[in-house]
């Protein structure tokens, strides 16, 4: 598994006004929107391309264009919904399938809801997105379930994440063949005895879209 902390003062400046208290949802989900932009930047550059030959007003040439099958966005609901928009403004033909999956907070065990994904992921590029990263239980069901479909690379966005949950993703993907990326705004302190980041910026999709009880 290999780890890209993105390093931009722009990404830190957004950041920091994420975690604070203060910020109200609208612009928690505005900021969430402009960080996951600029972690897609990041995030792409192994995305798949093949030569396109075109005619510019001057010239023929040839480029490249976006390979197919396309990559999958795949947010995970609840609060992973806050990403879409940010990532495909910069991948706009991509496909987009959703995980719902809930962490239960008395055990931590992730638990799947919901799925609508393409029956067969064979030879694609997913982009998993999910704000937190906590104990990672999240992520690695995640990502087990898309390369059992035949997913055959993965990259995680994630705007924070704590050490031992890196440590516990990379343990639960052990054997796995596929590669996995993860690119992340910034890697936080540790968690708390409540399974939470520290400092971190509490429950993200409480402060995406409200409480529920
Ligand atoms: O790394 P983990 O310890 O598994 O925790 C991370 C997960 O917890 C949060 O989701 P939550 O269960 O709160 O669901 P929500 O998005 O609906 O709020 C977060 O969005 C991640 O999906
Ligand atoms: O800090 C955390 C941990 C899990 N889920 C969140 O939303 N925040
Ligand atoms: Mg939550």
């Amino acid at each position: 598994m290999r780890t890209l902390v993105v390093d931009h003062p722009l990404v830190a400046h957004k950041l920091t006004v994420l975690r604070d208290e203060t910020t109200d949802s609208p612009t928690f989900r505005n900021l969430t929107d402009e960080l996951v932009t600029l972690l897609a930047y990041e995030a792409t550059r192994d995305v798949r391309v093949e030569p396109s030959d075109i005619v510019t007003p001057v010239a023929p040439t040839t480029g490249v264009k976006l390979a197919t099958p396309r990559p999958l966005v795949v947010p995970i609901l609840r609060a992973g919904l806050g990403m879409l928009d940010g990532m495909m403004r910069l991948l706009p033909t991509a496909e987009v399938g959703f995980l719902g999956m809930v962490r239960n907070e008395e055990t931590l065990e992730a638990a799947t809801y919901a799925e609508r994904l393409p029956e067969d992921l064979s030879g694609r590029q997913c982009y998993v997105l999910d704000p937190m990263l906590a104990t990672g239980g999240t992520l690695a069901a995640a990502i087990r379930f898309l390369t059992a479909r035949g997913a055959d690379d993965i990259t995680a966005v994630c705007l924070l994440a704590a050490p031992e949950g890196c440590a516990n993703l990379e343990a639960g993907l052990a054997g796995l063949e596929v590669p996995v990326t993860v690119v992340v705004a910034a890697m936080d302190e540790k968690l708390n005895d409540k399974g939470y980041i520290v400092p971190g910026l509490g429950d993200a999709g409480d402060r995406l879209y409200g409480v529920v009880g």
